[in-house]
């Protein structure tokens, strides 16, 4: 066997592996009802992702039934799980991969607050400092789309590229989430129906009180490249 399968089989293992695992973190975080919401990681240095099947409780996934796929969303047959059907969101995170290189996972939650305020079609205002650290601004609101094709993922793409936040409100549906890595996209998403739970609740307690831009700058650079441990 060449180096470059070895390379490619032992991506797509641990791809896997990542993928599966991290469904579990939606369910933790109360972020998913039944079997909403959806995983998917880039196989790193291939044109290859991974997402979930559609459908099937996170109960029972694992990384032998996570479906590997092509960047156009076809799924690789003869492969382990191919025999079920990816995601129904398999479309839009496919569309992000293949027009945003830097995206390494894409996740999709219906997330109580998150989805409240994609309800109401408002971007969440970057009134907490826990905002201006992770999205380094407001969330913003994506165009209502309906699924099946291109259309999430060419909003999810027009609203966030060139934004610093990593996450998209898509009007009337939910967030989606983007990040160097699935990880990082799961992170996002908890982050996210955090900071929608605090502000709607702020909001309902009366005006909420802007942060100045240039401190949203300080904040989020100190958050991006100084926070924890490096
Ligand atoms: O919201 C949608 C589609 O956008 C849900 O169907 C989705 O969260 C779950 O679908 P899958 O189980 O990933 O096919």
């Amino acid at each position: 066997m060449n180096t470059h399968t070895l390379d490619l089989d032992s991506a797509v293992i641990a791809t896997r592996a990542e993928v599966a695992e991290l469904h579990a973190e939606l369910v933790r975080y109360g972020l998913v009802a039944w079997t909403g919401g959806n995983i998917s990681g880039r196989v790193p240095g291939h044109e290859l992702m991974v997402i979930k099947p559609s459908g099937v409780s996170y109960d029972n996934l694992t990384p032998e039934n996570m479906i590997l796929c092509t960047l156009d969303g076809v799924v690789v047959a003869g492969t382990l799980g191919s025999e079920n059907s990816p995601s129904s969101d398999t479309a839009a995170h496919a569309y992000v991969y293949r027009n945003m290189p830097e995206v390494g996972g894409v996740v999709h939650t219906h997330s109580t607050y998150a989805v409240a305020w994609a309800a109401r079609g408002e971007p969440i205002p970057c009134v907490i400092t826990a905002m201006a650290d992770e999205f380094g601004g407001d969330v913003p609101i994506g165009p209502f789309a309906i699924i099946g094709d291109d259309s999430i993922g060419k909003g999810i793409v027009e609203t966030l590229t060139g934004h610093r936040s990593r996450a998209v409100l898509m009007q009337n549906h939910g967030p989606f989430t983007i990040g160097r890595d699935a990880s990082d996209a799961v992170k996002a998403a908890v982050m996210l129906e955090d900071v929608a739970r605090t502000v709607h609740v702020a909001r309902s307690g009366g005006e909420l009180v802007s942060i100045p831009q240039d401190r949203i700058d300080s904040l989020f650079h100190r958050y991006q490249h100084v926070y924890g441990q490096h």
